[in-house]
């Protein structure tokens, strides 16, 4: 059952430890992600971000740690029902990672192949992302057809086809110029306010965070160094934390 309303989070990891070998990259890394909200996750490169992803996704099993999305224990789950849980996220990779062989169309069928129902009214689902993001008209272009920002609109529209109720954004303005980067942070907003889906946003992109985020954690040698708005973030006088915000 769903357990889902204002003060339960959507996502919640605790604890969170992973490590390669001697290499301890995760230390106990806790977070809580609540309905209708954005938060931002900072961290240095090579700091375990893309790690406690794949932990989150069910990519890469992690060594200890709680991980439960919309209430469900995930090393709980069945791998159908992990799949299950996995359509009802959205997520932009890093880099926009379309398929250069399919249409625009095409890649945005493909996370609904696995759902009758919805691949029934894939035409009418297409259309309705591609609206979502502002470009409808690039249906039948292939992906080398589009500029570095259409591309990312279109992975946008791509990760929320499924409606989904959390949105994981790996980078979303790495590579682009600031007027696009720009573009794209206020179509995460109105995507937000859309569709009332959750975000997290993993970014090193300062202005993107100050736009986007209602709460911010900073990642540090695996823990959380720190937490609160960009505002108190800013004001910091912690070294650590200002080296964020040169
Ligand atoms: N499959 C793996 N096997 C061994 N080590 C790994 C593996 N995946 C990641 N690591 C290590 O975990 C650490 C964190 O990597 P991760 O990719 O999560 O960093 P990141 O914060 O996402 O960096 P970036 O901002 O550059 O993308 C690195 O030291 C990396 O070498």
């Amino acid at each position: 059952m769903e357990k889902t309303n204002n003060r339960e989070p959507v996502l919640k990891i605790v604890d969170l430890k992973k490590s390669f070998g001697d290499n301890h990259v995760l230390n106990g890394f806790s977070l809580e992600l609540y309905k209708g909200e954005s938060l931002v996750i900072m961290g240095k490169s090579g700091s375990g971000k893309s790690v406690m992803i794949k932990c989150l996704m069910g990519l890469l099993d992690h060594d200890s740690g709680l991980i439960e999305i919309m209430g469900q224990d995930l090393s709980k789950l069945t791998l159908s029902q992990l799949n299950e849980l996995r359509t009802q996220i959205g997520f932009l990779f890093q880099g926009s990672a379309l398929y250069d062989s399919m249409t625009v169309r095409e890649n945005l069928e493909f996370p609904l192949r696995k759902n009758k129902e919805k691949y029934k009214q894939k035409e009418a689902l297409v259309i309705e992302a591609l609206e979502s993001v502002g470009l409808p008209q690039v249906i039948d272009l292939m992906p080398d057809e589009l500029s570095g920002g259409m591309k990312r609109r279109v992975a946008l529209a791509r990760a929320i086809i499924l409606k989904p109720k959390i949105i994981i954004y790996d980078e979303p303005t790495t590579g682009l110029d600031p007027i696009t980067s720009k573009e794209i942070i206020q179509l995460m907003r109105d995507i937000q306010e859309k569709y009332g889906a959750s975000s997290l946003i993993i970014t090193h992109d300062v202005d993107c965070a100050r736009v986007i985020a209602n709460r911010m954690i900073l990642l540090i040698d695996g823990v959380n160094y720190a937490e609160g708005s960009f505002a108190e973030l800013a004001l910091s006088t912690d070294k650590n934390i200002k080296a964020f915000f040169k």
